[in-house]
This record gives C-alpha cells, sequence and structure tokens, in this order.
C-alpha cells in the first residue's frame, strides 16, 4: 500500500482519508478465544477495500464497544452506538457494512460479537507486541498508560541510549540499550516498534526497527522518516492536532457569523496530519502520515 519514502513524500495515498485501503480478509488465523468468536469467524468472508477513514471510526466503535461490554450491555441499536461514538447513524451503518453482515434489523448489535469483528478487520485479533525507543517524559507516560494492553498491545522491550536510564525498572520492564535492539525485536516477536526520541535519533532508531524486521512504526517526533514500501508508519503529533482545533473552532466561528472563509473539506480534519514539521493548511491534500486519533 506504500509509495516512495523520504522527507519530501508528503503525498503518499495511503495515508489520506479517502479512498485509502485496508483489506478485510475474514479468515485470517485467528487466536480470539471469546465463546463468540466461532459464529464471527465463520460469517466473515468477504475481502473488501475499506476506506482509512472507516477503519479510523472503527477503532473509535470499538473503544465504545468496549465500555459498554464493561458496563454488561450484551445488545446495542445502530443509534445508540453512533451517538455514543459521536457520528451519525447511517455513516456508522456504512462502516459495519464493511465487516459483512451484522446486527438484526429492529434487535441491534451483539455487543461482543461486534467487537470481535472490529478486532479481526482491525488486525487486533493476533495481539501485538510493542518496543518503545526513548523512555524519557513521554516514553514513560506511554508505558504507564494501561489502555494499550487491554486493546492488545503488549509493551515487550524499552530501549534508550543514555547509561543512566540503561537497567532502571519502568513498570514490569528493565530499560535496555538501544545497541542490542535489532536483536531483542526478533527476540522478543516485536511487530510495532514506538520512537519517542528526540528528533535527531529518529531516523537511526527507525533504521533499526526496519532491519529488525518490524513492519509497523509509530513515531511521535514530527520529522518525516525514510521507510521501505513494506513498512507502516504512523505519526502522532499532539500539537498539530490542537492547530486543526483552532482551525476548525476558527471557521466555526466565521461561519456562524456568515464570513466568507476558506472553504475546507470536511475528510481532512482531525485525524489528519500533514507530514513535515511546518503542517499544511487543513484539508489541503493527502498527507503521509496519519495521526491515531479518532474523529
Ligand atoms: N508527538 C507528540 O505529540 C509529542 C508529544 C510530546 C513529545 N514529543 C516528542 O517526543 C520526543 C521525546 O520527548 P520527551 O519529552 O520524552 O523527551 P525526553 O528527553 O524526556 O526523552 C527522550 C529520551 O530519548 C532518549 N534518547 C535520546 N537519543 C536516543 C537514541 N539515539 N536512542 C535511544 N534513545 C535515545 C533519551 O535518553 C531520553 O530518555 C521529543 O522529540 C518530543 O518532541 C512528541
Amino acid at each position: 500500500m506504500s509509495t516512495g519514502r523520504g522527507a519530501s513524500d508528503v503525498t503518499e495515498p495511503h495515508q489520506t482519508h479517502e479512498p485509502v485501503a485496508q483489506r478485510v480478509t475474514g479468515a485470517a488465523g485467528s487466536s480470539v478465544t471469546d465463546a463468540a468468536s466461532a459464529s464471527v469467524t465463520d460469517s466473515i468472508t468477504q475481502d473488501r477495500v475499506i476506506p482509512q477513514a472507516t477503519v479510523t471510526r472503527l477503532a473509535a466503535y470499538l473503544r465504545v464497544l468496549g465500555v459498554m461490554s464493561d458496563r454488561g450491555t450484551s445488545i446495542v441499536s445502530s443509534e445508540e452506538l453512533a451517538q455514543a461514538s459521536g457520528v451519525g447513524s447511517a455513516k456508522l451503518r456504512k462502516d459495519l457494512s464493511f465487516l459483512g453482515p451484522n446486527g438484526v434489523r429492529g434487535v441491534g448489535y451483539d455487543v461482543n460479537r461486534l467487537r470481535i469483528r472490529i478486532e479481526r478487520a482491525l488486525g487486533l485479533d493476533r495481539g501485538h507486541k510493542v518496543v518503545l525507543v526513548g523512555v524519557g517524559n513521554l516514553g514513560k507516560a506511554l508505558v504507564g498508560y494501561g489502555g494499550f494492553s487491554r486493546r492488545g498491545f503488549e509493551m515487550v522491550g524499552l530501549f534508550d541510549s543514555d547509561a543512566d536510564r540503561i537497567g532502571s525498572r519502568v513498570g514490569d520492564l528493565v530499560v535496555r540499550s538501544t545497541e542490542e535492539l535489532t536483536v531483542a525485536c526478533r527476540e522478543l516477536n516485536a511487530t510495532i516498534g514506538v520512537i519517542s526520541t528526540p528528533d535527531e535519533a529518529a531516523q537511526g532508531v527507525c533504521d533499526q526497527f526496519v532491519s529488525a524486521g518490524l513492519r509497523c512504526i509509530m513515531s511521535f517526533s514530527p520529522i518525516a522518516l525514510d521507510v521501505p514500501d513494506h513498512v507502516e508508519l504512523r505519526r502522532v503529533d499532539l500539537a498539530v492536532e490542537m492547530q486543526v482545533l483552532s482551525f476548525n473552532s476558527a471557521r466555526n466561528a466565521d461561519q456562524a457569523s456568515s464570513a466568507p472563509r476558506v472553504r475546507v473539506a470536511h475528510a481532512a480534519s482531525a485525524s489528519s496530519v500533514p507530514s513535515t514539521s511546518s503542517p499544511a493548511p487543513v484539508g489541503a491534500g493527502s498527507t503521509r502520515n496519519g495521526s491515531v486519533i479518532a474523529p
């Protein structure tokens, strides 16, 4: 799905909202142990292209369904789920239609069954092992966040280059030297690498992840990173999200006062971030690295 790499590569199609695609292959090997999984596995048979924006919303539905499940809710209507997720019910139904037949008209969706379906679509049923490099303020905060493990992302390795940090314990893990990173990624069967180092170290860490065979990298550095085509790279920049918030807020204020202003495509709102440290205008076309923040 990925195309060329490089700092100037700011128009890669796979990070745009539409019509970027992800394949859902229901037959993929599942390790789901939930009792509902068997029937779900049987019924997901399609191989459909899912727009990136839908993938992002599926993650949001999954989060809401998790809360509902924890509260003991077993059935939810599309209206309830849509409202709790902050989207329209027509959009929700369209999104869920990518997963195949879902729910019962007049009854609603089985919460656990739908969760499993979405987990399968997002590839979460296989579980992910995460290694993180750069165990500073941000890195420690990420390690301390329990939401990752609850959603199937197990932190298995922490790495840093600072002798004072190497050997220290953060959570259940001992920080190791980045000199061990490549070998350790393989030993730990890591599937996702997280970069939370200063910008100048990010490309080097990224290269180590790639040579260790990782195919999924998340970077908190705002700089563009070179990765080969087979590697999926996501960048998260909360400052950009705030800039988008600011822009949208200003736009809404202007619309309320009916003042003429630059027209902005809705599809390029909160879940798109520019590829360089100098943010492009919102709605300025496709971008290389998308944010992980759900709409
Ligand atoms: N994207 C976001 O929303 C967001 C938010 C906060 C911070 N950040 C970025 O995250 C990065 C880290 O921020 P912080 O506040 O945690 O910084 P920090 O200085 O507290 O931590 C950085 C850590 O990286 C380690 N490090 C430095 N070079 C390294 C290398 N070559 N290999 C391995 N480890 C190395 C340092 O020893 C340190 O432990 C910064 O670049 C910052 O801009 C991004």
